[in-house]
């Protein structure tokens, strides 16, 4: 199928616009699942601050019940001094033990006294803590509306210290009561999180300092919080949950900072993007792929739809060069002076005939087609050796043949053929020319040029040539011939008395006699004025002797009446040679037939003289 321009254009338009929407919906799935993974992991990091942020304040919360209760079991006393007595310092460590027990992320319970130094604990492990850090004591000391502390554990262990303040009853600063949660039980909480390869969740304290975290890659630098954001966290500028995205290394990460409510810590959890965005790539690069490969095809549809386009178009614009030249080509053999025939072979049927052929043959064109190249033949045998001349030679030419009009009439011809082969087929081409008028035209100037313009008969110079033929004949078989040489007796007389022109008639009469009284196969001339010819084949002296008398007596009896009743009459002499062994030419029969008509002359005319008849002596 061939498009128009128009159309290609448009096939190319939508083909692009295809390509185009391919690209656009690519690139929007793309982004918009971008988006997804960016949201579902900022979703997933607020969602597991806000965990451990619930799990850390219960766990702080519980503490802090604890402590409380031991806040209305102990007296001032046991909670300022050490110092009790074995047997109630036992019953204080036991409490705090008991207590202690209750509270799996606590890993020890101590009561400080008023003065800073630690009166009491309930396991006797580590460094035991002598004396609180005055400053801090202090200032709990003096702020009665801070009932519960928190601080960092000091010294090598990492930790948070859960404090609360013990009033007296008369409500004088009586002491801490303090929960260690050391950072192990932190770890504990952190250590099932699924992070990702790149993730890290941290505990801080208010300043930044990490307390305890955890990446799943050792070996990624450590995160530092921000400290802008835990300030508006812990002033309430910033929303509970803050999720912040920061370049590092390459990729991004999203970090929610949570505080944990009612205490100066934070949970920082940090999503990478080398996680979060791993399945998104690997998805994304499928879908480049299979949209690039799509692209690609899409393109080269394009590149084949123009190219096989520009092929059809080129193949069209040939085809029709092909067709003009075909049509100019057929319009140059249908219109051609010559006859032509094409006939397939080997069945010679006719495939084609122009239009001269067809008035050659007197026959439609399409008429022919059911015909085979033989039937124009007027002998099928011709045409049957031209075939196997041209199967022998590359063709024939110019080859003179007698051919058959479809009428039944026949007619000469100059006939041309070859043979060629297109693909499979093997078709024969016969170019033909009817000479039917060259032949009548040539006929007749051979006529003309050897025949006698008044008599009819034979010239003299023809008669030479046949005559010699026969001679060689006769020689050749050995067999008989005979001349007779014949003329008007006193002819000048008629011309002179009648005219020339009885005189015309009176040799146009002798030519009938001549003719009539002789045989088809003897040779009859005019030699020149009224001096005729006639050779006989296989004629002995005295059958020719017979002829001469027959014409003799048909010339005498002969009549030519003039317009004015005038009754002509006129006789002939002949002289009769026969063949000798020695004759080598025609002359000599002729010189012995002159002879031989002279001597007729000589007795009396009107009389037949056979040269060997002749007596020796003439005169006698
Ligand atoms: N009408 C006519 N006369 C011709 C033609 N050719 C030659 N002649 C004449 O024929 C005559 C021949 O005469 P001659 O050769 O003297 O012989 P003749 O008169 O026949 O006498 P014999 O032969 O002795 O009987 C001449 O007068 C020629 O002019 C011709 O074609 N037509």
């Amino acid at each position: 199928m061939l498009w128009s321009a128009r159309q290609s254009a448009t096939i190319t338009v939508f083909a692009m616009l295809f390509g185009l929407g391919m690209i656009s919906i690519l690139g929007y799935q793309v982004s918009s699942s971008y988006q997804a993974e960016v949201a579902q992991a900022r979703t997933r990091s607020d969602n597991l601050s806000q965990i451990l942020e619930a799990q850390m304040r219960s766990a702080l919360r519980e503490v802090d019940l604890v402590l409380r209760d031991l806040e209305d079991r102990l007296s001032p006393e046991e909670i300022a001094s050490g110092d009790l007595g074995e047997a109630r310092n036992k019953a204080v460590q036991s409490l705090l033990l008991d207590k202690l027990t209750l509270v799996r992320q606590a890993d020890n319970i101590l009561l400080i006294g008023p003065d800073g130094t630690m009166s009491h604990r309930a396991l006797d492990v580590g460094k035991p803590a002598q004396s609180f850090d005055r400053a801090y004591l202090e200032q709990v000391r003096d702020d009665p509306y801070r009932e519960r502390l928190y601080a960092r554990m000091q010294g090598q262990q990492e930790g948070i210290l859960l404090a609360r303040r013990y009033e007296t009853p008369n409500g004088v600063f009586g002491g801490l009561v303090i929960a260690s949660v050391s950072a192990s039980y932190f770890n504990q909480v952190l250590e099932n999180l699924s992070l990702g390869r790149h993730g890290f969740v941290m505990l801080v304290d208010e300043h930044g300092s990490v307390i305890t975290r955890r990446t799943a890659d050792k070996r990624d630098p450590p995160f530092k919080p921000d400290p802008v954001i835990l300030e508006e966290l812990k002033s309430g500028a910033a929303p509970a949950g803050t999720t912040v995205s920061r370049q590092s290394d390459g990729a991004t990460r999203l970090v929610s900072y949570r505080q944990i409510a009612g205490s100066p810590f934070f949970i920082i959890v940090g999503a990478s993007s080398l996680d979060y965005l791993a399945t998104w790539r690997s998805t994304t690069l499928y879908y480049l792929t299979g949209g690039s490969l799509l692209l690609v095809m899409a393109l080269m549809m394009i590149y084949f739809f123009w190219r096989s386009h520009r092929l059809a178009r080129n193949l069209q614009q040939k085809e029709s060069r092909l067709n003009v030249s075909e049509s100019r080509f057929r319009q140059m053999i249908e219109t051609i002076p010559v006859a032509l025939v094409l006939a397939r072979l080997p069945e010679c049927f006719i495939t084609y005939i122009n239009q001269q052929a067809s008035r050659t043959f007197d026959i439609p064109q399409a008429g022919a087609l059911s015909l085979r190249a033989a039937d124009f033949y007027l002998n099928s045998e011709d045409f049957r050796e031209q075939l196997q001349a041209v199967g022998q030679a590359q063709g024939i030419r110019n080859i003179e043949v007698r051919m058959r009009r479809w009428n039944g009439e026949s007619f000469w011809a100059s006939l041309s053929m070859s043979s060629v082969t297109v693909g499979e087929e093997i078709t024969l081409m016969i170019g033909i020319s009817d000479i039917t008028e060259r032949k009548r035209l040539e006929g007749e100037l051979k006529r003309r040029a050897t025949t006698d313009g008044l008599s009819g008969l034979t010239n003299r110079a023809h008669f030479m040539e046949l005559a010699n033929q026969e001679l060689a004949r006769a020689g050749r078989y050995k067999r008989q011939l005979a001349l007779l040489m014949i003329d008007i007796d006193h002819f000048k007389r008629i011309n002179d008395t009648y005219g020339h022109d009885v005189g015309d008639m009176a040799i146009k009469a002798v030519a009938k006699v001549l003719s009539s009284a002789l045989r088809d196969v003897d040779v009859v001339a005019r030699m020149g004025g009224e001096e005729f010819t006639a050779l006989l084949p296989e004629t002995s002296p005295d059958l020719a002797q017979a002829a001469a008398e027959r014409v003799r007596a048909q010339i005498e009896a002969h009549r030519i009446v003039l317009g004015d009743g005038t009754v002509v009459q006129f006789t002939g002499s002949i002289g009769i040679a026969a063949l000798r062994p020695e004759d080598q030419l025609i002359d000599d029969l002729l010189k012995r037939a002159d002879v031989a008509l002279y001597y007729a002359k000589q007795h009396g005319r009107n009389q037949a003289t056979v040269y060997d008849n002749i007596p020796a002596d003439p005169q006698g």
